[in-house]
């Protein structure tokens, strides 16, 4: 039987640092910036489902189904992944953020074989310097964990995983695969770039 493998990009957070604007939403070549992500993981998982709290109806004319945080506190991102984790009927789910559209072809097969050749519980991307909290492959049975750390009114990421068998994927060969977009100048900085 195969492995059936979701994924949930997290586009629930303020972005104070964009100004304020929906960041999924910003255009980047022309594109919202999800776009972009959504044509990298696409390929990679079954169902995708969008995380926001702000403009759902302009991202379910993406064409995947959106949630919104169960608290709408904008208590940060493990809010949407404790959403998320909740509703899943994955054996897997993968994470990624809307603002990091770069993301490695083989990002979800690299993650998946890391796991279960270490028999991990969630594995976490790696630009081969600094972890990518919010780059996550994690099983579904997580959810209480992170319910019970939320509840507790704790919000790092990394604090939480440390509590469980985790396995770090390194993607030291494409470090720019996670450039991430929080403000408008680095929006303009990856817009040239990929003009080149
Ligand atoms: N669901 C959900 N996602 C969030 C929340 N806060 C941040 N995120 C998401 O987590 C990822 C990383 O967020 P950041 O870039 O650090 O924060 P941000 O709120 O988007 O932007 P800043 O306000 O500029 O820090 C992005 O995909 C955000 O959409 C939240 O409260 N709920
Ligand atoms: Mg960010």
């Amino acid at each position: 039987m195969s492995v059936q493998i979701d994924a949930v990009i997290l586009a629930g957070g303020m972005a104070r640092r964009m100004g304020g604007n929906d960041k999924g939403l910003v255009l980047l070549n022309g594109q919202p910036m999800i776009q972009h992500v959504i044509d990298k993981i696409a390929p990679q998982v079954g169902n995708i489902t969008i995380n926001a709290n702000r403009h759902q109806q302009q991202y379910a004319e993406l064409g995947y189904d959106v949630i919104s945080d169960q608290d709408s506190g904008y208590l940060g991102p493990l809010a949407g992944m404790v959403t998320a984790l909740t509703q899943t009927h994955a054996d897997l789910l993968m994470v990624v953020p809307c603002d990091c559209p770069m993301l490695p072809k083989e990002l979800v097969s690299r993650m998946h074989q890391e796991l279960l050749a270490n028999d991990a519980e969630l594995a976490v991307a790696s630009d081969g310097k600094r972890e990518q909290p919010v780059v996550l492959l994690m099983k579904p049975s997580l959810h209480q964990s992170m319910k019970a750390f939320l509840d507790d009114g704790q919000r790092k990421i990394d604090m939480w995983y440390a509590q469980h068998r985790y396995v770090v994927t390194s993607f030291e060969d494409q470090p720019n695969a996670f450039v991430n977009v929080n403000t408008p100048e680095q929006k303009q900085q990856l817009a040239n770039t990929l003009a080149k």
